[in-house]
């Protein structure tokens, strides 16, 4: 579902951060995204999501080889693939059901019609009681909890999490992972960036990591 062929990334003029990537993410998949710190996990998961263009090789995405695509291509492709930033990107002027039914509303769908799923889902991630506070009143973890729904609420197809247990306690991160687990047996593909090896540890996956700016794969 995407597809990466010798991919290699510079910023600029400077080195090449990645080289030679080559692999595949498979529908319905499950993968960890390791390597130490400044390996380019950040960069490879922007790939990912489109927000970068490999300076060389190709990527394809849904079936889209997406040196093909313009800019106006972009938002529909992206809209079947969740990411969760390291930084959660909430909106503080809006509820956390606000922000999380607010990729469906960019989209125009009526309040009607999506408000029982999204209070499902902050069901779901165990945010039910919290549904109606501003994001500057929530702990770290309801706050990366908020930004998982977020990015679930469309449905996507892959699930992009950077980092997901990187401000979060091991109990909470134990729970994430968990949440992960059930995406992937309800039929999205998951890929967490993560340098954290105990989280690693609690799920038998594959592992995908960079060192030195390319990639090598445990199955
Ligand atoms: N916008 C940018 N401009 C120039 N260089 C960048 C930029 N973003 C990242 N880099 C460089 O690319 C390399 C990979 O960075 P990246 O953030 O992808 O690594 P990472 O594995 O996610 O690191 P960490 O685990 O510390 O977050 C680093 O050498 C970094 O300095």
């Amino acid at each position: 579902m995407i597809k990466f062929e010798n991919v290699g990334l510079r910023y600029g003029m400077g080195p090449e951060v990645l080289r030679d990537l080559t692999f595949e993410i498979a529908p319905r998949s499950f993968q960890f995204l390791t390597g130490p710190s400044g390996a380019g996990k950040t960069s490879l998961m922007r790939l990912l999501f489109l927000s970068l263009r490999p300076t060389r090789g190709l990527i394809t995405v849904f079936g889209h080889e997406t040196s093909r695509l313009g800019r106006a291509d972009l938002p529909q492709l992206r809209r079947r693939i969740g990411v969760v930033f390291q930084d959660f990107r909430l909106l503080d002027h809006l509820t956390t059901y606000e922000n999380v039914a607010l990729p469906l509303r960019v989209v125009g769908r009526e309040e009607a019609e999506y408000r029982a799923d999204v209070v499902d889902l902050l069901n779901w991630v165990g945010l039910g009681e919290r549904m109606h506070v501003l994001p500057p009143v929530l702990s770290g973890g309801e706050k990366q909890r908020a930004a998982i729904a977020r990015a679930l609420i469309t449905k996507p197809e892959v699930l992009l999490a950077d980092e997901p247990t990187g401000n979060v306690d091991p109990p909470l991160a134990r729970r994430l992972l968990r949440l992960f687990v059930e995406l992937n047996r309800l039929g999205t593909s998951v890929v967490i960036a993560t340098h954290d090896l105990t989280l690693m540890e609690q799920f038998d996956a594959r592992r995908m990591i960079l060192a030195d700016g390319r990639i090598q794969i445990d199955e």
